[in-house]
């Protein structure tokens, strides 16, 4: 049998109806309709062919890039698409460019940060491209301490005038994408300072080049920060240095929704939390943990369908080896990342609601759920960039050596997706946000009921003292048990927590001292939230044959994975005892059994192109040895039997030989 036959075995085991379960992936049936046809859209456009980028040098690599944007762009005007439809369309042509900071966070910070008036004149001219921006934040110097920004914003009344300015080499702007060579404008974020008085970061629109010749403006010195880890990926986008002297803007492009400057000078607050300023970064860390479970269903499809072509030991009469699919071991280390995919999928749609949820509430000046929108943000894209970057590594290693080639696609998905931990509030401080939000709701129990994804806390009291009735490996289906389990052990750690913080001499000092185990809480405490969401999910209506059964099953993966991999806590809190940890192991290796007939059909669910894959190893068709080989006789170094540079450094060392042995 070939990998073709393989594959298509394994498809007629499938359990559940997998035309039903794209669209359970895809949130609805409309939704299921977009992807699949802006997915086609684009791998049946040789414009967006994806082969030869590893093969080419920066400088090609960026115009490449600029070249598919500029297609891309012609595609939603010719076609009309919608800006949902556009979003896919990048999101399938599958390379970082200026766009995504156009779209992801220019336009965002225009609408949540700007007044009406700023809004009418500033987002139709980004939304139709006539001037294109980047989000300039970041500096040299800081990154992560937003108000510890150097650049300055100087009003001058004289002239109405803000002058925008970098008094140092740390507050040179240093990451933007797209500032290096492609943005018009940037959003710069500055400290404001009237009459000699800071008034805090706020965020100026700056135009950064002349939109006639696109040089950069005078005062302003912009260039690319250079390459990044792994070639063919984030190097398509030029993240870039600018540094501003003394750089003149009118007044009123200051952004004015949370607080304004007058004419004369004056500064006056709204009645709207500085924190709005912060609202962009909601934005698209809501977008990134979406992004993590695309990411890693790319990753899982590879290396589920690898696993079931590739064969190794088992056979002792000449018969088919063993497929590595069938291992233990391999099991349990890609079904959980399988179930992963799912859980940040149901995790990313609820959390999209919880953010349209807060979006309307702003608009009316209601920010009470503001603290709690921020923390299940800054929490998820920690917990989902850092399971999905480490689930890639591990899908690569799950591919053995040919997992290491770069038309495996893995090792190119690594590095254009591992910064996602980074950029966008480096996930170790975002976990400390969380436990900002831990230690007020548990400091507060006396006096407020916790409501949303807090509300578990109230029974803290309950929690911290109630024991693990679990008997049976069958009892940890039940999704009571699991979730009481998850609470219980995030409610101890963060009352835990609060307790030791109490013994410090200020709570300062001892946050301090606690952070990891703050950000331990907080990891716990986000997991609660991830596992309800997929179990609630399941508690909705689901059609199709098998398809809620199938789902259960990885729920229950998801959720006992994650309890054996941090049975430490689980124990150390006292909740479960080392036999209940035990029964969730053995619970665990029945449900990989109930995983393994349908793991090509769940990856199938994706609904991933070979385009968007890129990957030999993870072709639909299951074809993988006689296109791997030609993918290797692809390379350059196969043009010729005898490389350059052989005859000039090779042969004189082959030719010395030969002389020496004669002597
Ligand atoms: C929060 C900080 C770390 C620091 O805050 P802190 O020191 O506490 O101080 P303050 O700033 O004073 O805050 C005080 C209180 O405010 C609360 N707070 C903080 N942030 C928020 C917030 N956002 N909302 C609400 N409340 C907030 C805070 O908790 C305090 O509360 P309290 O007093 O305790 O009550 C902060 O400084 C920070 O956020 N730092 C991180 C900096 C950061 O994130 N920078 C981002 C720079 S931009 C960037 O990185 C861009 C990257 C580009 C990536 C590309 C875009 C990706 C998009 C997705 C791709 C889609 C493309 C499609 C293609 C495809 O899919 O393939
Ligand atoms: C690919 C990429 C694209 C980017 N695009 C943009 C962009 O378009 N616009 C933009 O403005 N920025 C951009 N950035 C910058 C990005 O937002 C920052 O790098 C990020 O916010 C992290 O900040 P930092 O680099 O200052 O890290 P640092 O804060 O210096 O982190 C270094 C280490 O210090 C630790 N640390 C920091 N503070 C604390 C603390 N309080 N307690 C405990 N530990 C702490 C961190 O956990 C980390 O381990 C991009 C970055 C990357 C990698």
């Amino acid at each position: 049998m070939e990998g073709v036959d393989y594959l298509r075995d394994e498809r007629s085991k499938a359990q559940f109806d997998v035309e039903t379960m794209k669209v359970a992936w895809a949130g609805s049936p409309e939704a299921f309709l977009v992807c699949d046809r802006m997915a086609k859209l684009v791998a049946n456009d040789p414009v967006f062919e994806k082969f030869s980028k590893p093969m080419l040098g920066r400088k090609e690599l960026f115009k490449n890039t600029l070249r598919k944007t500029a297609h891309a762009w012609k595609l939603v005007n010719d076609l009309h698409l919608t800006e949902e439809e556009a979003k896919w369309l990048r999101h399938y042509i599958d390379e970082p460019s200026y766009t995504d900071l156009q779209w992801e966070m220019f336009v965002p910070a225009l609408e949540g940060q700007g007044t009406e008036e700023q809004k009418k004149k500033w987002v139709p001219l980004a939304k139709t491209m006539q001037i294109i921006g980047t989000y300039a934040q970041t500096e040299l110097g800081h990154g992560s301490n937003v108000q510890g920004l150097e650049t300055t914003a100087t009003f001058d009344r004289q002239s109405d005038e803000f002058v925008i300015h970098s008094p140092t080499l740390t507050s040179s702007k240093w990451w933007p994408g797209g500032l290096a060579k492609v943005t018009t404008h940037a959003i710069v974020y500055a400290r404001l300072i009237i009459d000699g008085h800071f008034y805090g970061v706020h965020g100026f629109i700056v135009q950064l080049r002349s939109l006639e010749d696109h040089s950069p403006l005078p005062g302003i010195t912009l260039g690319d920060i250079g390459m990044k880890f792994g070639h063919g990926t984030y190097n398509t986008m030029d993240n870039g240095v600018a540094r501003f002297d003394r750089v003149r803007i009118p007044r009123d492009q200051m952004l004015m929704r949370v607080s304004q400057v007058t004419k004369e000078g004056k500064y006056m607050k709204s009645n709207v939390p500085r924190q709005l300023g912060y609202a962009t970064m909601v934005s698209v860390r809501q977008t990134i943990v979406s992004d993590a479970s695309k990411a890693l269903s790319r990753a899982v499809c590879i290396a589920t369908r690898y696993s079931a072509i590739r064969r190794q030991f088992g056979s002792r009469d000449g018969g088919p080896e063993t497929q590595v699919l069938d291992y233990k071991t391999q099991q349990s280390r890609l079904f959980p990342l399988v179930a992963s995919a799912f859980a940040f999928r149901f995790a990313s749609d609820w959390l999209k609601l919880l953010y349209t949820d807060v979006k309307q509430r702003l608009e009316v000046n209601d920010f009470s759920t503001l603290p709690e929108v921020h923390a299940c943000t800054a929490g998820f894209k920690s917990l989902t960039t850092a399971a999905t970057a480490e689930g890639i590594e591990e899908c690569r290693k799950l591919c053995g050596g040919h997992g290491y080639l770069i038309s495996s696609g893995l090792p190119e998905l690594f590095a254009f997706y591992v910064p996602a931990c980074t950029y966008e509030g480096e996930n170790v401080v975002m976990l400390l946000q969380v436990a900002r939000f831990l230690v007020k709701t548990v400091s507060d129990l006396g006096n407020k009921q916790p409501v949303g994804t807090a509300a578990y806390l109230g029974r803290a009291s309950l929690l911290v003292q109630k024991n693990c009735v679990v008997q049976t490996a069958e009892d940890w289906l039940n999704p009571i048990a699991i979730l009481e389990a998850f609470e219980a052990r995030a409610a101890r750690m963060a009352v835990g927590c609060c307790q030791r913080l109490a013994e410090f001499k200020s709570p300062e000092e001892g946050f301090a001292e606690l952070s990891s185990d703050l950000a331990e809480a907080s990891l716990a405490h986000c997991q609660v939230i991830v596992v309800s969401t997929f179990i609630r999910r399941l508690q909705q209506d689901i059609p199709g044959r098998g398809v809620k059964q199938a789902l259960e099953v990885l729920c229950n993966v998801y959720a006992l994975f994650l309890l054996h991999k941090h049975q430490g806590d689980f124990l150390a809190t006292g909740y479960l005892t080392p036999k209940q940890a035990s029964l969730a192991n053995d619970q665990l290796r029945t449900l990989y059994s109930k995983v393994r007939p349908n793991a090509i059909a769940l990856v199938d669910s994706f609904n991933h192109t070979d385009h968007y894959l890129s990957s030999v190893l993870g072709r639909y068709d299951g074809n993988v040895y006689p296109k791997l080989y030609e993918a290797a006789l692809k390379d350059p170094l196969n043009d010729s039997d005898i490389a350059d540079g052989i005859h000039q450094y090779v042969q004189p060392i082959l030719k010395q030989k030969l002389h020496s042995s004669k002597l």
